[in-house]
């Protein structure tokens, strides 16, 4: 990570000069050709016939018993022309995937190969154990077959600690890419396992009341790892439940993540796969669709996780490095710089769209403590607002945005 930047270079992970994004698979784009923007040039199109373009995967997750592997079967059974291999979790719950990357056979170094099984549909599959690193290397041996991959954890993984493999890893980031993270929740369930953080003789009310007048707040669950790391939720069971628990699981899920897209199915029946399944696009653009339902203000029915938008001025180029500064000092050391370090938080998902008075926008992605920030020309006009968007534990204070402006 680049710590040390002089006044005149452009605080980004990615060095000044090098291409900043690849968007190997652009729905309406050529076979063959990946657009490449560097930061001072135009997006372009070029040749790429010697290094193919990355496949875009997908992490599934979701709480025990949610719905993923009817998802998946869904996908692997039904006609939608699509070439998708699926990696599915076998035994799920009991291990944790942080545990399973470098997974082989204690006795060997080498990963055993897992058969992928070619699917009337188009699709591959593999059933495994042990879902990590070796089973997508492994499937890469097969590049060419397929041009999606959809990943299905255990019920109790966390989301966080997967995602940046596959976003910034120098290995595998070289062929394929994180396109976003599919959460499952079941209607019926959801609300008791959130709740679960409010301890059981507690109900909701009084937790808040606490929660506001405590440091702590109740208990972070698994379930709340999954819906702030999601960049989609699909709420589940819908049969299971009337028009109005729906409508309050629909509440409390965007109260928790302001950002993430949300659908409603039975038996995972997706309406379709694009932009819910497939092609979400989450670690790359950040638009202002994007933040849309983060901007719209939040209700704070879960008191654990919310989500925050921090809007303010247009910044000067001087001020983008004192920007990264502020990202540096709450991703990395989780403190607000300043005079703020007594509050406690934890940061999951982070958005930004900062435009900077030289006429370009600085695009901000974070998973935890990793973030990417990115230059475009994305021209702007002087009235429009820098958002920052924040999903987290503690988040949801003033002083985060009064140590921006101060760092500014
Ligand atoms: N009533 C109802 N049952 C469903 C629905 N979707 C899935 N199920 C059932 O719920 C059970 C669990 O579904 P799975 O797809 O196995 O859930 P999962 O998330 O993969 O579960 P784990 O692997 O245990 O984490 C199965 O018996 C499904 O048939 C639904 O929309 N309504």
């Amino acid at each position: 990570m680049d710590t040390d930047l002089s006044d005149d270079e452009i605080p980004s992970l990615v060095q000044p000069g090098t291409n900043v994004k690849v968007a190997a698979t652009e729905p309406d784009q050529a076979p063959g050709l990946v657009a490449t923007t560097d930061q001072d040039e135009v997006p372009d199109l070029v040749e790429t016939e010697e290094t193919p373009g990355k496949v875009p995967i997908s992490i599934v997750t979701g709480y025990l018993g949610a719905g993923k592997t009817t998802l998946l079967n869904y996908i692997l059974t039904e006609q939608h022309g699509k070439k998708i291999a699926v990696i599915l979790n076998e035994f799920g719950d009991s291990i944790d995937i942080e545990k399973q990357l470098t997974v082989s056979d204690e006795n060997t170094t080498e990963a055993k190969p897992i058969p992928f099984v070619p699917l009337a549909n188009g699709c591959i599959c593999c059933s495994v154990k042990d879902v990590g690193i070796a089973a997508i290397e492994n499937l890469m041996e097969q590049r060419g077959k397929f041009d999606y991959i959809l990943l299905e954890t255990t019920g109790l993984a966390d989301p966080g600690n997967i995602a940046p493999l596959f976003w910034l890893d120098d290995g595998l980031g070289s062929t394929i890419f994180l396109d976003g993270i599919l959460t499952l929740v079941d209607a019926k369930n959801i609300l008791k396992s959130l709740n679960e953080g409010y301890g059981d003789e507690k109900c909701i009310e009084e937790a808040q009341h606490d929660a506001n007048h405590s440091e702590h707040g109740p208990l972070l669950t698994t379930a709340h790892l999954q819906i702030s790391h999601a960049d989609v939720v699909i709420i589940n069971k819908t049969d299971l439940v009337s028009k109005e628990e729906l409508d309050t699981v629909i509440e409390r899920v965007r109260s928790i993540n302001g950002l993430t897209r949300i659908q409603t199915t039975t038996k995972s029946k997706v309406p379709q796969l694009e932009g819910l399944v497939l092609d979400l696009h989450a670690y790359d653009e950040v638009t202002d669709a994007d933040l849309k339902f983060a901007n719209k203000g939040h209700s704070h029915i879960d008191t654990t996780i919310t989500t925050t938008t921090i809007t303010f001025p247009t910044i000067s180029r001087a001020q983008v490095d004192n920007f990264d500064k502020y990202l540096r000092t709450i991703l990395w050391e989780d403190q607000l710089p300043g005079d703020f370090d007594h509050l406690e938080f934890e940061i999951h998902r982070l958005k930004g769209r900062i435009p900077v008075h030289d006429g370009k926008t600085l695009l901000v992605q974070g998973v935890r403590n990793i973030y990417d920030m990115n230059e475009t020309q994305a021209s702007h006009s002087s009235s429009d607002e820098a958002k920052l968007v924040l999903i987290g534990k503690g988040v949801d204070q003033p002083a985060f945005r009064e140590s921006l402006l101060h760092t500014l």
